[in-house]
């Protein structure tokens, strides 16, 4: 079943049993999947759980002990990874770091930086960019060689709220105007929920697969996450009226910007609270149940982002 057909052609990439073996220990076993052209597929689990492992096996960073992977050929690959090493002492602008690992044509340079909305910081130096700003940076070098695989693990770390959602938003526009894959490593359940195609839901093994829909539905999927899970996708099925702006400031359908978005101010007349609606906001959800007043500001600290 992992050769499934998809209405955008054979897949890129196909992983086949594959388990990753270091001294007595799997890292991962018996780990299948495969990304197409344009499916935007999510590797989530709790931390030790091999998502990394499985990102780095399928770019062939590190090859499987057992199983295989399958890319098709003449694959261009861009990775995000984790971690980069990166001397901080030294000087580096956005420009030299989109070029460290060999030429650009600057059309290509530029295109990319366009793309992820930080033309204007070509020449920034690195380490004085906000997180948003540095996460935008790597995706512009990992899609100025136009890959058809796109491989991100973990791309907003050290990204606020807004800016998380904005780079997702600017992650499914990339996949849109490319028709590239994206292999997607995240814990943001909320948001992975609603920028996904196909969620893989990892613990050393795969514990359940198929759409936001039905694994937020799996016991698996809660077993692993427990609480964290529940509403994860009402969440967004209530809130996505509204686009992230790459300052991370928010665009609501009626037309005002605001600094922050959360369901009780005013821009979602669409949102109603009930006991599943999930939007976070449990003072709201007090007062649905008339067991607050008022009077408690529904749009204060703690108000949950939407
Ligand atoms: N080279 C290695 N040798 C031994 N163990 C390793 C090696 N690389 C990773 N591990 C272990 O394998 C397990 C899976 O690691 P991995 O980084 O793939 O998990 P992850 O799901 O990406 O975690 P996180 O969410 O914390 O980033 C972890 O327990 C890790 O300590």
């Amino acid at each position: 079943m992992l050769d499934r057909s998809s209405p955008n052609g054979p897949p890129l990439i196909t992983l086949k049993g594959v388990g990753v073996r270091r001294g007595d220990r799997w890292l991962v076993r018996d780990v299948g999947f495969s990304v197409s052209p344009r499916e935007i597929v999510t590797l989530i689990g709790p931390n030790g759980s091999g998502k990394s492992t499985t990102a780095k096996t399928a770019t062939g960073v590190l090859k499987p002990t057992e199983g295989w992977v399958e890319r098709r050929p003449g694959l261009r690959i861009g990775y995000v990874p984790q971690k980069l090493q990166v001397d901080w002492t030294l000087p580096l602008t956005v420009r030299r770091l989109m070029t460290l690992t060999g030429p650009l044509a600057e059309s290509d340079l530029v295109a990319a930086l366009e793309a992820a909305g930080i033309a204007h910081m070509a020449g920034a130096e690195v380490q004085h960019l906000s997180g948003g700003e540095f996460q935008r940076a790597l995706l512009a070098r990992a899609i100025a060689r136009k890959p058809d695989l796109l491989v991100l693990d973990e791309p907003v770390q050290g990204v606020d709220f807004n800016g998380e959602i904005a780079l997702y938003e600017l992650i499914r526009k990339i996949r849109d105007e490319t028709g590239c894959g994206i292999l997607l490593i995240s814990h943001d359940l909320h948001v992975v929920m609603a920028e996904t195609d196909t969620v893989i839901c990892l613990n050393g093994h795969v514990c359940c697969r198929g759409t936001p829909a039905a694994v937020s539905k799996s016991p698996e999927y809660s077993r692993l996450f427990g609480g964290r899970a529940a509403g994860a996708l009402a969440f967004y099925n209530h809130q996505h009226d509204h686009t992230h702006l790459p300052d991370g400031r928010v665009l609501h359908a009626d037309g005002q910007i605001t600094d922050r978005c959360y369901p009780g101010d005013g821009h979602h007349p669409g949102h109603v609270h009930d006991d599943d609606c999930g939007c976070g906001e449990p003072r709201l959800h007090l007062m649905y149940k008339g067991r607050l007043q008022p009077e408690v500001p529904a749009t204060g600290e703690g108000a949950a982002d939407a």
